[in-house]
């Protein structure tokens, strides 16, 4: 019999530490898996102890998830090479301005079989443009790496509140098993065969989530946030279908699509932060420092990786929104600026017949009864 896959969770905040109550549920339940559940911890004082020691003794992460229990064989481990010593699955979930350097750290302390599932939502970018977290994980450390993306607020997930989730993996049989470790009876998988589009979703969906507390902060109604939600989605359909063509729009669909992007609008951190960002005054540098007790922001972040793309591409006039909320973000752009964009986005079909250039859709069929 083949020995049990070990697996590590490498990243111990929010989120992290959410699916380590999971996943440390399913491995000690199912006999394919090892018993023990690794946690890597990016080790810190509270209240004058180590957060590992806290969490291995009262198996409650009080810093990123209080008040919710681990399951015993959730271990928390601050050494990041002995984490992930001979396991089998390394699942990813940290902010993604620390991916290259915990990648680093990792070089030649994986085991050469191990496959990787990341949880990261976010993206970066270099001199040929963009790049996908999951491909700097890859090629970091020469292992495949599927994704997880859906709407998943971290704190509901783990009060066992229902949600869907979406994962691209592109090997059936290793897609059976990273749902095996993931599902729970709140937590519904759909293993997709896609991995890049699935990804992009959850980064992009933290960059429309900040639109969505620019017109809260702007006393906008929900009728605003439904057309934000609608040119949002167009925005991230085209800018999908530009990076990576072809990709099936059945995706936009799963949670990794439209439920994300309406699950970051209701409660999520993104959210919440833009609201204070818009009523304070403050820079979402100060906020995130002041009120967010070492968690880390990624829509903004992630807006401003998102523009640099398109400038360097000179498409900025092609995403007005993506661009408007970078712009308001983080470079003083006044906050009405975004109902202009919302007026004259190019995404508004008034045409009679209208081919769309991206979705290859007919806003009404091509012979219709009263065709001449
Ligand atoms: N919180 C949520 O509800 C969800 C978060 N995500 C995504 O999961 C990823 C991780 O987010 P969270 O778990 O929420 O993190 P978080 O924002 O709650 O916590 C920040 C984490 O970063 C660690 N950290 C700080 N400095 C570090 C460094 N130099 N190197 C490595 N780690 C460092 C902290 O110890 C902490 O564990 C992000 O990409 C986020 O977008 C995805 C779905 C839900
Ligand atoms: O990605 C998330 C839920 O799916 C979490 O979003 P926030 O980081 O805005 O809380």
């Amino acid at each position: 019999m083949a020995p049990p896959t070990k697996v590590t969770i490498i990243g111990s905040g929010n989120w992290g530490t959410a699916i380590a109550k999971i996943v440390g549920h399913n491995v000690r339940r199912r006999e394919r898996f090892d018993n023990e559940l690794r946690l890597f911890v990016y080790e810190e004082m509270v209240d004058g102890k180590k957060l590992s020691e806290i969490i291995n003794e009262t198996h409650e992460n009080v810093k990123y998830l209080p008040g919710v229990r681990l399951p015993d064989n959730v271990v928390a481990v601050p050494d990041i090479r002995a984490s992930v010593k001979d396991s089998d699955i390394l699942v990813f979930v940290i902010p993604h301005q620390f991916v290259k350097n915990i990648c680093g750290q990792l070089k030649g302390a994986v085991k050469s079989t191990a496959i990787g599932l990341s949880l990261i939502k976010g993206v970066d970018i270099n001199e040929t443009g963009l790049v996908l977290i999951s491909s700097i994980i890859e090629d970091a450390l020469a292992i495949p790496v599927s994704v997880l993306m859906g709407a998943n607020l971290a704190n509901e997930v783990a009060q066992e509140k229902f949600c869907e989730t979406t994962i691209g993996c592109k090997d059936k049989d290793v897609g059976v098993m990273l749902k095996e470790m993931c599902q729970a009876p709140y937590f519904r998988v759909a293993v997709v065969d896609e991995v890049e589009a699935v990804e992009l979703c959850g980064a992009l969906k933290n960059v429309i989530a900040v639109a969505a507390g620019i017109t809260d902060g702007l006393d906008q109604g929900d009728n605003t946030k439904a057309a934000v939600i609608r040119l949002g989605l167009m925005e991230m359909i085209k800018f999908i279908e530009l990076f990576y063509p072809g990709r099936d729009k059945w995706i936009f669909l799963q949670s990794c699509g439209i439920a994300d992007i309406i699950g970051g609008y209701c409660n999520g951190t993104n959210y919440k932060m833009t609201m204070q960002f818009m009523t304070s005054g403050k820079s979402f540098v100060q906020l995130e420092r002041e009120l967010m007790n070492g968690q880390k922001l990624q829509g903004p972040t992630t807006a401003a990786e998102v523009y640099e793309m398109l400038k360097n591409k000179g498409m900025e006039d092609q995403f007005p929104l993506f661009t408007a909320i970078h712009r308001i973000s983080s470079e003083g752009m006044p906050a009405k600026e975004l109902i202009k964009c919302l007026m004259h986005h190019p995404e508004h079909m008034d045409k009679e017949y209208h081919e769309h250039p991206f979705l290859h859709l007919r806003s009404v069929p091509a012979t219709s009864p009263t065709s001449p």
